[in-house]
């Protein structure tokens, strides 16, 4: 089993505000310089890492002076904005140290349930990933409000991993793992090596946050296995302060408890995209087109005839053979007005015709299945 996670090559790594913040004593520099020793190793090994790091709210209370977390929305936002700048400078300097360029992303929920938005975040994250970037993203505190919030950073380390497709989370945190109860509470609590993300009985063990400047706890890491799982991502929660424990997790050592999913990202990305229900719209293929999605391939605008519909870049829509049959559906990179306008052009004429480049598919073939 452990094996699965050794063969990730896209990983999402999630440290929690306790580690990175020593307690809430201010930032644990000698930690974030570890971790990025750590991730160094795993890029020069052919991987490719995004950091997601809570800390913002505990390390602008230390420079702040403030000695309990507050109680309203807009002191802990000032909070984050100050300890954000902290964090984003530590991160850079130690990165900086082994040689790698490091990429600030701020997100909220909005930005990931709006399609459009959904769709770009996730090209910039892979962009900076295939420029060896290692980007770090924290929840972009100072907006937020109840409806727009992920809340806790394990649920966004979640989302980052469904968003690029990754095939393992590691959240580091300051436990060995998820254990059969709080271990602070009940020390007969073992730890749990393996178990499958979807079984709903560890929810039970979970508890809540085990300081007072962690958000989560690890019922929300669960949740997070859970939701990891259905983009056939891997999750493993480990002690983020064992030695070397990023490079451990991915040699496939026996280290925390591992959540493992049934599926692999493509076949999760390409069954969600098979469920889907609601389709925006329709792309009419001429017959060269139709061979070409047969074959596995991308759908070029030059194969496409009519486009139906109004719909936005990001949209789930159906892939139609002449005669109006759905033989594929898929994630469109194009709204429909600009779809129409490059329909029946060569991808080198998408420049001209429309003044940007969006990508040179309309539908790329990991964001496309074929039906019946
Ligand atoms: N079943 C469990 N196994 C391990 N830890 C648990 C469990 N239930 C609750 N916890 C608590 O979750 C804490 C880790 O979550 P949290 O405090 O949010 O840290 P982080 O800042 O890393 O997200 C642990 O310190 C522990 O007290
Ligand atoms: N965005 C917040 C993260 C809060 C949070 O989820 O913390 P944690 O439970 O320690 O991962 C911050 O940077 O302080």
């Amino acid at each position: 089993m452990r094996t699965r996670i050794s063969k990730a090559r896209r990983l999402v790594v999630k440290v929690g505000s306790a580690l990175v913040t020593n307690n809430g004593e201010g930032l644990a520099v000698e930690a974030l310089a570890d971790w990025a020793r750590q991730i160094a190793a795993l890029i020069a090994d052919g991987r490719q890492v995004v950091l997601v790091s809570s800390g913002a709210i505990a390390a602008g209370m230390q420079r702040l002076g403030w000695t309990a977390r507050p109680q309203e929305m807009h002191q802990l936002q000032a909070a984050a904005a100050v300890g954000q700048m902290g964090l984003a400078q530590a991160y850079e300097s130690v990165f900086a140290q082994n040689g790698l360029h490091t990429a600030q992303i701020l997100l909220t929920h909005a930005d990931l349930a709006d399609r459009t938005r959904y769709l770009n975040a996730r090209s910039t994250l892979i962009t900076l990933l295939e420029l060896g970037v290692v980007p770090i993203i924290n929840e972009n505190d100072t907006v937020v409000t109840d409806e727009i919030k992920f809340g806790d950073n394990d649920t966004l380390g979640a989302l980052v991993a469904n968003l690029i497709d990754a095939e393992a989370l590691i959240i580091l945190t300051d436990q060995q793992g998820l254990y059969t109860a709080d271990p602070r509470k009940d020390p007969s609590a073992t730890l749990i090596g393996e178990e499958r993300a979807e079984n709903t009985a560890l929810e039970a063990m979970a508890g809540g946050a085990g300081s007072g400047i962690s958000k989560g706890g690890m019922i929300t890491k669960v949740r997070a296995a859970q939701r990891a799982a259905r983009s056939g991502a891997h999750t493993c929660i480990a002690s983020g302060r064992e030695a070397d424990a990023l490079l451990r997790v991915t040699d496939g050592k026996q280290v925390g408890t591992l959540l493992y999913a049934s599926s692999t990202p493509l076949a999760a990305r390409k069954q969600w995209l098979a469920d889907h229900l609601q389709l925006a719209g329709s792309l009419i293929l001429d017959d060269g087109a139709v061979e070409a999605l047969k074959s596995g391939k991308s759908l070029l605008p030059i194969g496409v005839t009519a486009v139906e519909g109004d719909f936005n870049r990001g949209a789930v829509v159906a892939c139609r053979t002449p005669d109006g049959r759905e033989i594929a559906r898929g994630l469109v990179n194009y709204a429909a007005n600009d779809a129409r306008r490059i329909a029946r052009h060569s991808s080198a004429e998408i420049e001209n015709t429309l003044g940007y480049v969006e990508e040179t598919e309309l539908i790329h073939r990991d964001n496309l299945v074929l039906i019946g």
